[in-house]
Parts: structure tokens; sequence; C-alpha cells
């Protein structure tokens, strides 16, 4: 007779979406230090609502909701702007902390749309979960609390816009 293996499904939760906005809240460290040396500002509304226009195309494509698909990336977008004025005000302050070195903006960028891509694909495996209460806000805490735990005030507030629109 064959042998019978009992496999239990994964459960779904955000660990792999909390670390995919961790991931995307540290790359503003480097769009920050590229943005010190280029003196371009913060804020670029354009490029803004290129990903929210694009995000919202593929989330149709994917099957999610496309307003609440460009609810999560304004927050995401805003996540990052409190990482990048946080470290431009610590640097005004703290010359010594500033990097050696600003990179290319338009490499960081395309990490940022690599990135964009992976999150997209995890807001599809967590979209039933998204819409599960409270089943939504326990796992997001069993998330949120690993993910944030190595974080700095700073990036810890970052983290904090970036994960209040997932439930
Ligand atoms: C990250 C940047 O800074 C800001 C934040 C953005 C983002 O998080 O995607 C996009 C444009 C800017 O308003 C950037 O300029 O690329």
């Amino acid at each position: 007779s064959e042998a019978t293996v009992a496999v239990a499904p994964a459960r779904v939760g955000f660990a792999e979406l909390t670390e995919l906005v961790v991931r995307r809240i540290e790359v503003g460290d480097r769009v920050a230090a590229s943005k010190y040396f280029s003196g371009r500002p913060v804020d670029d509304p354009v490029r803004e609502q290129q990903i929210l226009t694009a995000v919202r195309a593929e989330a149709i494509e994917l099957g999610i909701d496309p307003e609440e698909t460009a609810d999560f990336f304004r927050a995401q977008i805003e996540a990052s702007k409190v990482v990048q004025r946080g470290l431009l005000k610590r640097w005004a302050a703290h010359p010594d902390e500033v990097p050696t070195t600003g990179p290319d903006l338009d490499a960081v960028r395309r990490e940022l749309d690599q990135l964009t891509t992976d999150l997209l694909a995890e807001l599809v495996v967590v979209d039933q979960l998204r819409n599960a209460r409270p089943h939504c806000q326990i796992e997001l805490l069993l998330a949120t609390i690993p993910a944030a735990a190595p974080l700095d005030r700073l990036h810890r507030k970052a983290f904090k816009v970036g994960t209040e629109t997932i439930c």
C-alpha cells in the first residue's frame, strides 16, 4: 500500500510582507545619502505618481483592489520620506555622521522597483488575510514585533507608517 504523508498547509502570515516593508525602509537610507550629495529634494511628486499609476494597473492584473494597493504604496512612499527627512536632519546637525558616498539615485530606484514587484506578489498572498478580522490584526502583531525589533527609533517610526494600512 502507498504511504500517506499528511502535510499541514502553510500558515499565511505577514512575515514576508513586513520583511519587505523593512527592506524598502532601509533603502531610504541610501536614497537620503544620494540626495544629501545631489541636493535633490526628498519629495518627487512625478516619480510618486508614476509608481502609484503603475501599481494600480498591476493590481488589476493580479486581481487585487487597485485603490487599496495604491494606499499601501502611498504608505511605503511616506515611510521612505520619514527616513529621508530624519536622516537629512540628523546629518545637518551631525556632519560627522554623513556617509562618505552618495549612491546613484537611478540605481537605487531600480532596487525600489524590484521591491515593488516583490511587494505586489506578497500582497496577492495576503489578500484574504488582510480582510479577515481579528485575524489580520493578530497576524500583523505576530509579524511586526520581530520585524521592528532590530530597528532604531527613526526606522521604527517609518515602519509604523508602512504597516498601518495592512489591516
Ligand atoms: C525614494 C525617493 O524619495 C521619495 C519617495 C519615493 C518612494 O518611496 O518611492 C518616491 C519619490 C520621492 O518622493 C525617490 O526620490 O526615489
